[in-house]
C-alpha cells in the first residue's frame, strides 16, 4: 500500500529514523508535508530529499531561510500554527507525531479532526489527553499506531487477540544508566551522565526521562490509554538488555514477547506498514551474541517518578497533564544545570502535591493545568 504521510518533529531522533524508512522504501511513501523547529541544517537537506509541499518551522528567521533556499518550490509555515498546518495537510493520510512534549497535542487532536491516521512517537500527548485523544480517534475511525518500541511490541503481541483474554502486560525498562547506582551516587550524576543512555541513541529530553524512569512512568499512562488497560494490569520490568522489548500476559498463562535489536526504525515502519510488514535492512538481532536475558523488579524507592506516574494515572482527570508538565520543566532545568538529577523527582512531587485535581477535564482546562504545572514547576525548583 503507497502512503502519503506528514511528519511532526521531522529532524528529530525519532523524525530522521522515520525519514530513513521512508527513504528505504521509495515506492512505498511519499512525503507530503515536515515540521521541525530550530535545526535548519538538518531540515534543509531533508527539504532537497524528500520534496515536501509544506514545511514548518519555530521562527520568522528559519522560515526565511527555507524560503531563500527553496523560494516558491516549497510553503513555509511557522511554529503552532504550522504545526497544525502540517498535521492537517489535505493530501497525508497518516501523520507520525515525534515531536518532544505536549507541544504535541493540539496538532494531534486538529489531524484526528480531519480523519488522519496518527503514528504516534509523542507520548506526552497521551499522556496529557489520553482520554481526549483516544475518544477523537475512535469516534473519527482513525488509527492509534504506536511507535514507541514498547507499546508497537505490545501491539504486535496482541495482534488477532482479544483483549479480554489478556491477564496483564509487561513494560520492560532498560533501567536507563543509573540502574545500578544508590540514591548517595544518583545526587552527584551530571548532565553528561545521564545522557549516556546504555541502549539507545534518542532526544535529550526522552533520554533525562529513562534516567529517572519516568519515561517508564510516561509509558504506562501510555499504555493505559492505547490499549485501554486497568494500571493494575501494567507492569514494569527491568530488562537492561533492552532486547525484549515488551509482554503480554495472557489468561492461559501463555506470554507473548517481541524482540528484536534496539533500533527505533523497526516500530517505526512497523507503525507505517501495519497490518502488513515490508522487508527491513535494519540490524538483526542475533540470539547466540545476546547469550543471556536478564529481568528484575523496578526499585521504586530510588526511581519514585514511576511511582508518581502509577499515581497520577490513578488519580487521573487532570494530574497526569500536571505531572508531564512539571517534568518537562524539570528535565530542562536539570538539561540546563538549574537543578539537580534529585531535584527533578522533587519538583514532579511537590507540584502534584500542590495540584487540585480536576476531573474529566475538557482541552482548555487541560491546556490551563499545563501551564499551571509549568509555573509551579519554575516556583518549586527556585525554592529547592
Ligand atoms: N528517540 C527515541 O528513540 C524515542 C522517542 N520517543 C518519543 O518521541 C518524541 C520525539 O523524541 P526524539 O525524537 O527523541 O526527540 P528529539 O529531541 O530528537 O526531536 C524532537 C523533534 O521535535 C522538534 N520540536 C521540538 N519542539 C518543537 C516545537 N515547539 N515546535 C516544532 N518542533 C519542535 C525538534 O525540532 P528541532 O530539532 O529542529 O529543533 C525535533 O525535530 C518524544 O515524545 C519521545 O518521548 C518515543 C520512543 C523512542
Ligand atoms: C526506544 C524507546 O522506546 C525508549 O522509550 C526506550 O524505551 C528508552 O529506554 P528505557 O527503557 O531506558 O526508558
Ligand atoms: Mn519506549
Amino acid at each position: 500500500m503507497s502512503r502519503t504521510i506528514t511528519i511532526l518533529g521531522s529532524t528529530g531522533s525519532i523524525g530522521t529514523s522515520t525519514l530513513d524508512v521512508v527513504a528505504s522504501h521509495p515506492d512505498q511513501y511519499r512525503v507530503a508535508a515536515i515540521a521541525a523547529g530550530n535545526n535548519l541544517d538538518v531540515l534543509l537537506k531533508q527539504i532537497e530529499q524528500f520534496r515536501p509541499e509544506l514545511v514548518s518551522v519555530a521562527t520568522e528567521e528559519g522560515a526565511r531561510a527555507v524560503q531563500d533556499r527553496f523560494g516558491s518550490s516549497v510553503e513555509v509555515m511557522v511554529g503552532q500554527e504550522g504545526l497544525v498546518a502540517v498535521a492537517t495537510h489535505e493530501a497525508a493520510d497518516l501523520v507520525l507525531t515525534a515531536v518532544v512534549g505536549a507541544v504535541g497535542l493540539l496538532p494531534t487532536l486538529e489531524a484526528l479532526k480531519k480523519g488522519k491516521h496518527i503514528a504516534l512517537a509523542n507520548k506526552e500527548t497521551l499522556v496529557a489527553a489520553g482520554h481526549l485523544v483516544t475518544a477523537l480517534a475512535k469516534e473519527k475511525g482513525c488509527d492509534l499506531l504506536p511507535v514507541d518500541s514498547e507499546h508497537s511490541a505490545i501491539f504486535q503481541c496482541l495482534n488477532g487477540e482479544r483483549l479480554t483474554d489478556v491477564e496483564r502486560i509487561i513494560v520492560t525498562a532498560s533501567g536507563g544508566p543509573f540502574r545500578d547506582k544508590t540514591r548517595d551516587e544518583m545526587a552527584q550524576v551530571t548532565v553528561k551522565d545521564a545522557l549516556n543512555h546504555p541502549n539507545w541513541a534518542m532526544g535529550a529530553k526522552i533520554t533525562i526521562d529513562s534516567a529517572t524512569l519516568m519515561n517508564k512512568g510516561l509509558e504506562v499512562i501510555e499504555a493505559h490509554w492505547l490499549f485501554d488497560m486497568p494500571y493494575d494490569k501494567i507492569d514494569v520490568i527491568v530488562h537492561p538488555e533492552s532486547i525484549v522489548h515488551s509482554l503480554v500476559e495472557f489468561a492461559d498463562g501463555s506470554m507473548m514477547a517481541q524482540m528484536g535489536a534496539p533500533d527505533m526504525r523497526v516500530p517505526i515502519q512497523y507503525a507505517l506498514t501495519h497490518p502488513t510488514r515490508l522487508p527491513g535492512s535494519y540490524k538483526r538481532l542475533n540470539l547466540l551474541e545476546a547469550n543471556s536475558l536478564h529481568f528484575r523488579a523496578p526499585d521504586l524507592d530510588r526511581f519514585p517518578c514511576l511511582r508518581y506516574a502509577y499515581d497520577a494515572g490513578r488519580i487521573g482527570g487532570s494530574m497526569p497533564a500536571v505531572l508531564n508538565a512539571a517534568n518537562e520543566v524539570a528535565n530542562g532545568m536539570f538539561r540546563e544545570e538549574r537543578i539537580s538529577f534529585l531535584d527533578i523527582e522533587r519538583v514532579n512531587a511537590a507540584v502534584m502535591e500542590r495540584h487540585d485535581v480536576l476531573t474529566n477535564p475538557g482541552l482548555d482546562d487541560i491546556l490551563s493545568a499545563d501551564a499551571w504545572a509549568r509555573i509551579a514547576a519554575r516556583e518549586v525548583a527556585q525554592k529547592l
